[in-house]
């Protein structure tokens, strides 16, 4: 089935006098996602850093640049296949790690997880999730672990036991939130999302961070998350410490939070297999650059040697286009499908998703191109 079919199937619907179930258009997805929430959780996840400046210079660098299309080329049936560390996915889209997705909706990553494996896509389950690795890996699609890396050995290796135990396959190391950045919307809810969402499913559940409890979780569990918190927060690891995960890890690893050429010819140095070119969506750094002005440097210096995946601030096919044609093999779609979550549940997300999709594999075509692999700097233009 083409992903271009969700376009066909909106029409037909439409013959019989029914709209789409929710918005497509990611703006008013996001506004009926807000009417849902409350605006501590809206502002969880639309937030950023500081004063914004580094998610609107996300927004900013994607319409630097242009498509040129290319006419009377054979594109009616293509291919949106793609090839990541060895393994092959429908489409060059995977879901972001997301933290503490129960609030925006009781079902969370759960709901997420079984989204993208009817879709075939991989998601990326994060550390800070409401449910545990073994609960969402049920929904048994293609699954991918973002680590939050501890300051304990024998409880980050428990982590990477139960990751590859329960069929997550490759490990995503997020490396740009060593500590959570200055962010004024949850500042002044006084973090309550983060508190209500309770992201701590994962090491609530782990034996190794419960033996390391005085009192077990159920008689104190105010102790027990004051415990985790100072475990993976507030304190960054450095270079010579990847090889405690590259030794105890036999899949694919991927840096995430990725800006410069030289941190990333350190990461393949350093035996890593990918990398994702991202600022957490602005959320870190307020008046970093932008993600996308940072990839094409990165693509063009680790050349073969690393696979280059992409985030912030992708929010339509064309975007998927852009990042592709500057060097990335894939994209992780981040806030657009917490918006089809909160809409929605797991229908929600499967709708944000299929919509993203649908755009890209039609914009694609009208490019002119068959496959993401036809993609290159040349189909664009800058500004
Ligand atoms: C609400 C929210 C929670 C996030 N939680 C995590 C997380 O737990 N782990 C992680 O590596 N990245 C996390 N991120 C960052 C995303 O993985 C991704 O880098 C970012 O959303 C991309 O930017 P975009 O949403 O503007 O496209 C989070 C982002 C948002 C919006
Ligand atoms: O909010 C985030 O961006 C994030 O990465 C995170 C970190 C810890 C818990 C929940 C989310």
């Amino acid at each position: 089935m083409a992903f271009s079919d969700y376009q066909y199937e909106i029409y037909l619907n439409g013959l019989a006098g029914l709209r789409p179930p929710y918005p497509t258009d990611i703006a008013r997805l996001e506004q009926a996602a807000k009417e849902r929430l409350d605006p501590e959780a809206y502002g969880y996840v639309a937030g950023s850093a500081g004063t914004g400046a580094t998610d609107r210079a996300n927004r900013e660098a994607f319409d630097r640049w242009r498509i040129v299309p290319r006419m009377l080329r054979d594109v009616s049936v293509r291919d949106l296949g793609t090839e990541l560390f060895g393994r092959t996915y429908p489409a060059p889209v995977a879901l972001a790690p997301i933290g503490v997705q129960s609030i925006v909706h009781p079902d969370g990553e759960l709901a997420t997880a079984r989204a993208a494996a009817s879709l075939g896509i991989p998601t990326v389950l994060s550390t800070a999730s409401s449910h545990t690795l073994e609960e969402v890996a049920e929904a048994d699609g293609p699954r991918w672990y973002q680590l939050y890396w501890p300051h304990d050995d024998e409880v980050t290796l428990s982590l990477l036991d139960r990751a590859a135990k329960n069929g997550y396959d490759t490990l995503v190391v997020t490396l740009d939130t060593w500590t959570l950045a200055w962010r004024p919307t949850d500042l002044d809810h006084a973090y309550l999302p983060f508190l209500r969402g309770t992201g701590l499913a994962i090491p609530l559940s782990d034996p190794v961070f419960r033996s390391r409890l005085e009192r077990p979780v159920e008689e104190d569990l105010n102790a027990a998350i004051l415990q985790w918190a100072p475990m993976f927060h507030g304190r960054s690891h450095t270079w010579d410490r990847l090889s405690l995960l590259r030794d105890n890890w036999d899949g694919p690893i991927v840096l995430k939070g990725v800006q410069h050429v030289d941190d990333a010819l350190r990461a393949a140095d350093a035996g890593m297999d990918g990398v994702v070119v991202s600022n957490h969506g602005g959320r870190q750094i307020d008046g970093a650059m932008a993600s996308l002005d940072a990839l094409p440097a990165v693509a063009t210096a680790v050349g073969d040697r690393l696979t280059v995946l992409f985030d912030s601030g992708i929010r339509t096919g064309s975007d998927v286009v852009k990042a592709l044609a500057l060097g990335a093999r894939a994209v992780l779609l981040g806030r657009p499908y917490v918006w089809g979550l909160a809409a929605g549940g797991e229908d929600g997300v499967r709708h944000a998703v299929r919509s993203l999709l649908a755009d890209l594999d039609l914009t694609l075509g009208l490019a002119g191109h068959r496959t993401p692999a036809d993609l290159d700097p040349s189909a664009l233009e800058a500004r």
